[in-house]
């Protein structure tokens, strides 16, 4: 029999690969991300970046995108125009933004944590924008998972990319490392003065006195991280438009779960009442059909999504 010193490895969160270092195996397994500097080039960040240009300027309209403006300036009195764009979701019919998801630099490491089966489930290019004052830039603590209406938890990744120099100035990421080890946690809208924008839940309890990581990216550096993990971003201290652009993929194996009585219900609730609004359909289509319809898969077999 073998005799073990220390504790024995139980790995978890990552799949056997060729492409993780056995560092950052562990990193993974211990804190719940990994950041990679220089991944993605500065002339495909180029592109993105001049893509989501053309879309603000209204001179392309993509299928199914979802384009927000931060709730300081939507409910204030600007003219239409000039109301800057503080994310699009969901770009998933354009082909030059939905090329971020497929880029095989990134699918190598996302294959390490979900396996080869890979599906983009959300798209977002996320453009902070200088805050006007009533903190409403930032992103309050919160875990993806909250969104997801799919399992198993450890088959899903968000891939994370900086596409400018991202600080605390401008409003970084900020995690909270290891809490992916916990559960999905009850999550609502943090009672802020200034206000929240729209489904920006936070996790109820949040200590603001744990132990939490800034993650200060440069362009191009992209952060994989679990979708327990609690993470966030400050508010934007700067003139600019803080830029980022993110995939949430999972495994073509996983499935559907019902969230009827658990603590994802209230968003349940807001998802679909957006839905009606928006597309005019009443009650036949499910929080799960608002997944699958966006769902694309970028490698392997789609089975079960
Ligand atoms: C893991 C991942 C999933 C985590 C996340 O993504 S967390 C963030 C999730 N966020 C979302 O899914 C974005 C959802 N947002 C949207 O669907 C849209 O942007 C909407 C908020 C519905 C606005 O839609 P839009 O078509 O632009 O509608 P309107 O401009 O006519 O506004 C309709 C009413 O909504 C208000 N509104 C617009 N933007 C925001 C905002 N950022 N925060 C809070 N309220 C907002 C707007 O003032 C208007 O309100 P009323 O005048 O009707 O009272
Ligand atoms: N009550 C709260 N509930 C949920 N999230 C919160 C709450 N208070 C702060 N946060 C989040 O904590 C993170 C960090 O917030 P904040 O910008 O205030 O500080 P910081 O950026 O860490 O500090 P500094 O501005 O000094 O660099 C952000 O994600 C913010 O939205
Ligand atoms: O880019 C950011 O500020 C974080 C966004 C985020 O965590 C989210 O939309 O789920
Ligand atoms: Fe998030
Ligand atoms: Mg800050």
């Amino acid at each position: 029999e073998t005799v073990s010193y220390g504790h024995p490895q139980r790995l978890r969160y990552t799949l056997d690969n060729d492409l993780l270092t056995p560092e950052q195996r562990l990193f993974y397994e211990e804190n719940g991300f990994l950041l990679i500097r220089n991944l993605v080039s500065k002339q495909d960040i180029d592109r993105f970046r001049g893509e989501f240009e053309r879309i603000c300027r209204q001179e392309i309209k993509v299928p199914g995108l979802v384009v927000m403006r931060d709730v300081a300036i939507a409910k204030s009195e600007f003219v239409p125009d000039q109301r800057a764009v503080s994310k699009v979701q969901d770009f998933q019919e354009d082909p030059e933004l939905f090329r971020y998801c497929s880029l095989p630099k990134i699918l190598k490491y996302v294959e390490c944590f979900i396996g080869p089966n890979i599906m983009a489930m959300h798209t977002m290019l996320i453009n902070k924008p200088p805050d006007a004052g009533k903190k409403t830039s930032r992103h309050p603590m919160h875990q993806d998972l909250h969104y997801f209406p799919f399992r198993p938890v450890d088959r899903i990744v968000c891939a994370w990319t900086a596409m400018e120099t991202v600080n605390r100035q401008n409003g970084c990421l900020v995690v909270l490392p290891g809490s992916h080890k916990g559960t999905l946690q009850e999550h609502d809208y943090p009672e802020w003065e200034g206000g929240v924008n729209k489904m920006y839940h936070g996790v109820r309890d949040y200590d603001p006195e744990h132990p939490r990581v800034h993650l200060e990216m440069e362009k191009g550096d992209t952060v994989f991280f679990h979708p327990l993990l609690i993470h966030g971003s400050g508010m934007n201290q700067t003139q600019g438009f803080r830029k980022a652009i993110s995939c949430h993929y999972a495994s073509g194996d996983c499935y559907y779960i019902d969230v009827k009585g658990t603590t994802q219900e209230n968003i349940e609730k807001e998802v679909k009442e957006i839905i009606v609004r928006r597309h005019a359909v009443g009650d036949e289509l499910t929080f799960k059909d608002t997944w699958a319809i966006r769902g694309r898969l970028v490698q392997g077999e789609r089975i079960s999504m």
